[in-house]
């Protein structure tokens, strides 16, 4: 599925400095979406190769080039769960390891920090653009594999990943000892997982938790919930960028969730509001997705790290925007209100 001109391309070129993308590559406030889509795998190996994974893991670069580009075709292209939102997430990632220096001081081990950086990669791999009750509501191939255990989307993101370190010369955990590939396989598999919504709820309080008594690196459980929760940053930093591009994603994401509500209106369902474009009213719907899950996540990384300060200050900016939008909007009482256009 990939050419080897593809992988040649990207193996024989030197490997560049984050900041050779962009001046701003290793700050918290860089929008990765900005990065041209070709520029992207060899971005990935730039990350990976400042964070000395590759190094220590004794990666080649051959099979580290032929799995991103693999990846990379792994996705499909709805609107929002496409490449390009699986390489904003590995970015954040990128940052959260590099600037909260989360393995240098033992607060995750170097094997952790590896299995969250692949796991961000390959999270939401062949995702159709549709929920977890939208594949049992239609009966999908996938709820008929997962629908028993839960989180359909997720053990279907995780079994591509799977395949793909399967693949012939794909395996970038080939070097791995017996021991650390299997850990490494146990933690891709948390981590991806813990990216299903209802997950996340399920741990908010004992994250909360462990921000109010401290994070103990002595303490696994600890290790596990800060992969968790490192992962849903991860998984929601668009929102921590500048207002104008947190907006356009805000608007690629209800692209996806009123072309799933008109799927449901063509099977006969009626969809829940936030994915019926005649009922949403997205300001009011931001609003509440980031008081109630987003804006928690990086109140509480904030809380755990200091340096973690500022994706908390620019989400909070971002609320306060949309909660002045609401407010315009409200008065003047627009009758259709699913695009975001009036609020150029
Ligand atoms: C800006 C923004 N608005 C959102 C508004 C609503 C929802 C939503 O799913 N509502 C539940 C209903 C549909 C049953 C998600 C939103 N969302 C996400 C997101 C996060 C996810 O999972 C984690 C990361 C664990 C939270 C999983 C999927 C997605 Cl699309 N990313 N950005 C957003
Ligand atoms: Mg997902
Ligand atoms: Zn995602």
């Amino acid at each position: 599925k990939v050419t080897s001109e593809e992988v040649a391309k990207l193996v024989e070129v030197n490997v560049p400095e984050p900041n050779d993308f962009h001046g701003d590559f290793c700050s918290f406030k860089y929008f990765p979406r900005n990065l041209a889509v070709n520029g992207t795998p060899l971005a990935v190996i730039s990350m990976m190769d400042t964070l000395g994974m590759i190094q220590r893991w004794r990666i080649s670069k051959e099979t580290l080039a032929r799995f991103t580009l693999m990846v990379r075709k792994g996705y499909r292209d709805p609107p929002y769960h496409n490449w390009l939102h699986a390489f904003s997430v590995t970015h954040f990632t990128f940052l959260l390891l590099h600037n909260l220096s989360l393995t240098n001081q033992g607060t995750l081990d170097d094997l952790e920090a590896f299995a969250l950086f692949v796991a961000s990669m390959c999270h939401d791999l062949d995702h159709r653009g549709t929920t977890n009750s939208f594949q049992v509501a239609s009966n999908s191939v996938l709820a008929s594999l997962y629908s028993s255990e839960g989180s359909v989307m997720e053990r279907h993101h995780l079994a591509q990943a799977m395949c793909i370190l399967n693949t012939e010369d794909c395996n970038i955990l080939e070097t791995l000892s017996q021991e650390d590939y299997t850990r490494c396989l146990d933690l891709l598999r948390d981590i991806i997982l813990a990216t299903d919504l209802a997950h996340h709820l399920r741990i908010v309080n004992e994250l909360r938790e462990v921000a109010n008594t401290g994070y103990d690196k002595k303490n696994p459980r600890h290790h596990q919930l800060l992969l968790c929760l490192s992962m849903t940053a991860a998984d929601l930093s668009d929102q921590t960028k500048d207002w104008q591009s947190s907006k356009h994603v805000a608007e690629l994401i209800y692209k996806e969730f009123f072309t799933q509500g008109d799927l449901e209106k063509a099977m006969g369902n009626e969809p829940v509001e936030m994915m019926d474009r005649d009922k949403a009213f997205i300001p009011e719907l931001q609003l509440g997705f980031l008081d109630e899950v987003a804006v928690p996540v990086y109140q509480i990384l904030a809380q755990m790290f200091s340096d973690a300060k500022e994706p908390y200050e620019n989400i909070l900016t971002s609320r306060r925007k949309w909660n002045r939008l609401h407010d315009i909007y409200k008065r003047r009482k627009h009758n259709s209100t699913s695009s975001l256009e009036i609020f150029e």
